[in-house]
This record gives structure tokens, C-alpha cells and sequence, in this order.
């Protein structure tokens, strides 16, 4: 076992006749930042995709704890894709505008056959405090709460499953500057606490230097640096 967290090696993503990642190499491990930086278009939501088995790779090969992700079917990445949460840019977006707040955290547990009708009420609960969220706002929807708001519930969301890795892709950017840094503290507190290792998509480079441990920038679907 090499004790990485997460290894891409040699990764080929296509749309069609075009290369959007082309042989991207690196490795996480856990309680590590690492941030993709690099052009608009450069690639590196394809590459969060690919990690994230949303979009199975053309070539190459995704681990996870060291078990290879490309080569198993769906039935199989079930169990492991809890362990590997997405938290995307649009806040709203990521948030089904019918759901209560309480039944969107509670979504994962009840997908993954763990919801426990005794228990359950107060997992919710303690996840909303643990994203620094009121527990009253459970009752909400998310047109009731601001942008940071929402993307604390997305945090929430992912945090139920128990992940091990979060990709986050521009987890700040739609948000106001005034609650980025509020957002960002979180995001370092539940790495630290938890052992969480990130993938980082972002282009604010200040944020970048912050945030991360180490940067990786892409170029046309390659790494450059
Ligand atoms: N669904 C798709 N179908 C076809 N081409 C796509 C698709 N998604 C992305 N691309 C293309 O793949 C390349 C890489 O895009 P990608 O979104 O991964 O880059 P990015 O670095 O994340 O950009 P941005 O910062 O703008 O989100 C681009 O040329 C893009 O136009």
C-alpha cells in the first residue's frame, strides 16, 4: 500500500474527437490539500469528474485507498463512491428546491440504507451544527437561506456519507466575498478534525496560496507544473 489517499496515473478523458484531459498524473494523500489551478478549459473539471467516476476515463487508471476505480462496474463503486464527495460551485444549484433542508441531509443515509428513524433526527441535527448551521434550519428550503448558507448544506450533504476525500470544484466562487473566508475556515476545520484529503478546483490564486498544501497547474489537459 503506498498510504495515498487517492492516485491518478496517466488519465485520458475525450469528449468525441477531443482530448480534454491527456495524461495527468498525482497523488493525495489524507489531510491533504491539493489544488488543480489552470486556464478555463484547461481541464481540470474533467479531471474532478473522472476522480469522482461521474465520467469514466478514456485511459488510465484512478485509486482510491489503493483499489483501482476504472475497472469496477457500478454495483462495485457503490460502497466506495460514499467515500468520495463532490461539492460543487452553484450552491442553489446543488440543492433540490422542493426538499427541506433536513430531508437533503438526510438523503445519503437513507440512499445508503443507514437512516435509522430513532437516531436519525439528531445525526441531521448534529451535522447542521458541525457546518455551523442553526438546527432550526432544518425546516427550511434553500431559497430561505443565503448562497453560503446552501453551501454549508452541501458540505452537510457530503459529510454524511463519512467520506474520506471531498472534490470540490469552486466550492466559493459563486459566493459573496464577504462569506468565502467563513466557508474556507470550515473547510480547513473538517479537514483537520477528520483526516479529509481535498482536490481543490479553483482559480483565485490568493485563495489557492492559502487553502492549499500543494498546487498542480494544468494546461491544455496537461500538468504543467
Ligand atoms: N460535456 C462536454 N462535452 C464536450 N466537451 C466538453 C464537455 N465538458 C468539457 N468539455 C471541454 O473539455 C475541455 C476541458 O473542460 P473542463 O470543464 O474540464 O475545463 P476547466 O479547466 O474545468 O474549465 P473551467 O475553469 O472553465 O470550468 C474544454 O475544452 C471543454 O470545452
Amino acid at each position: 500500500m503506498s498510504g495515498y489517499l487517492l492516485e491518478v496515473r496517466d488519465l485520458v478523458v475525450r469528449y468525441g474527437a477531443a482530448t480534454a484531459v491527456d495524461g495527468v498524473s498525482f497523488a493525495l494523500s489524507p489531510g491533504e490539500t491539493l489544488a488543480l489551478d489552470g486556464p478555463s478549459g484547461c481541464g481540470k473539471s474533467t479531471t474532478a469528474l473522472a476522480v469522482l467516476q461521474l465520467r469514466r476515463p478514456d485511459a488510465g487508471e484512478v485509486l482510491f485507498e489503493g483499489r483501482e476505480l476504472t475497472a469496477l462496474s457500478e454495483r462495485e463503486l457503490r460502497p466506495l463512491r460514499r467515500r468520495v464527495q463532490p461539492v460543487f460551485q452553484d450552491p442553489y444549484g446543488s440543492l433540490s428546491p422542493r426538499h427541506r433542508i433536513r430531508d437533503t441531509v438526510a438523503e445519503p443515509l437513507k440512499v445508503q440504507g443507514r437512516w435509522n428513524p430513532d437516531t436519525g433526527p439528531a445525526k441531521v441535527t448534529e451535522l447542521l451544527e458541525r457546518v455551523g448551521l442553526d438546527p432550526s434550519y432544518a425546516a427550511r428550503r434553500p431559497h430561505e437561506l443565503s448562497g453560503g448558507q446552501c453551501q454549508r448544506v452541501g458540505i452537510a450533504r457530503a459529510l454524511a456519507s463519512e467520506p474520506r476525500l471531498l472534490v470540490l470544484d469552486e466550492p466559493v466562487s459563486a459566493l459573496d466575498p464577504s462569506v468565502r473566508a467563513g466557508v474556507l475556515n470550515l473547510l480547513a476545520d473538517l479537514r483537520d478534525e477528520l483526516g479529509l484529503g481535498y482536490l481543490f478546483i479553483c482559480h483565485d490564486r490568493a485563495v489557492v496560496r492559502h487553502f492549499a498544501d500543494r498546487v498542480i497547474e494544468m494546461r491544455d489537459g496537461r500538468i504543467t507544473s
